[in-house]
């Protein structure tokens, strides 16, 4: 069968096969910042993630100024994305974590300030618990500042260890600390 007529039919795929790529799934990732110029440093990550082979944007959250949860530091600006991802969920973490380094992002103590965090939260509905990777994001169900701007593109996303849709996990943690950066 000619390249032409496979690219029409890709159900033939077969993961030996040279232009084999993995079904297209939904995700979605937050993103946070709190050292530098916080905004453009999180509008040019996400420029930069929808410009990638096998992403595409589905949906940006508004922007919002968050308390600092963990260590004392300044405040965050915090938002979330929708992705339709060509990648496995390795490929898209090793993808995130490649662009945290080029934003500058430099580990240091742990829930620490930093110029540009990227936190995978969803996968389609896949549940993942390994060493380097966990999905969905372990502490995304006591975070209002991942689960308000979550809710705002994502409401009816199924968050699927607890059973609970977005919109009823927004609703169970305390929301007063996330304030909706105007104009964003
Ligand atoms: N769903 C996930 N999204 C992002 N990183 C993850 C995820 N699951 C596991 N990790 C691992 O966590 C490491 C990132 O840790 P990081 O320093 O960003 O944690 P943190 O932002 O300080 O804390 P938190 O994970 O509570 O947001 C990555 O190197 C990655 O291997
Ligand atoms: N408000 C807020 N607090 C945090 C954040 C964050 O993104 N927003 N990220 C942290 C490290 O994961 C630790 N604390």
């Amino acid at each position: 069968m000619s390249v032409e007529n496979k690219k029409n039919s890709p159900e033939i795929f077969t993961k030996h096969d040279a232009e084999f790529k993995p079904k297209i799934q939904a995700s979605a990732i937050a993103l946070g910042s709190n050292i530098g110029d916080s905004l453009a440093i999180l509008e040019a990550a996400t420029a930069e993630l929808a410009a990638i082979a096998g992403i595409q944007l589905t949906a940006k959250s508004s922007w919002y100024i968050t308390k600092a949860v963990g260590p004392p530091q300044p405040d965050y600006i915090n938002g979330c994305i929708s992705l339709q991802v060509q990648m496995s969920p390795l490929e898209l973490l090793e993808t995130l974590l490649a662009i945290e380094q080029k934003f500058g992002r430099v580990r240091q103590e742990r829930w620490g300030p930093r110029s540009l965090d990227l936190d995978l939260l969803l996968y389609d509905d896949l549940i993942i618990d390994t060493p380097t990777l966990q999905i969905p994001h372990p502490r995304m169900q006591e975070r209002a500042f991942v689960l308000v701007p979550l809710a705002e593109i994502a409401p009816d996303w199924l968050e699927p260890i607890s059973g609970y849709v977005i919109r009823e996990l927004v609703k169970k943690v305390d929301c007063s600390d996330v304030h909706l950066l105007k104009g964003s």
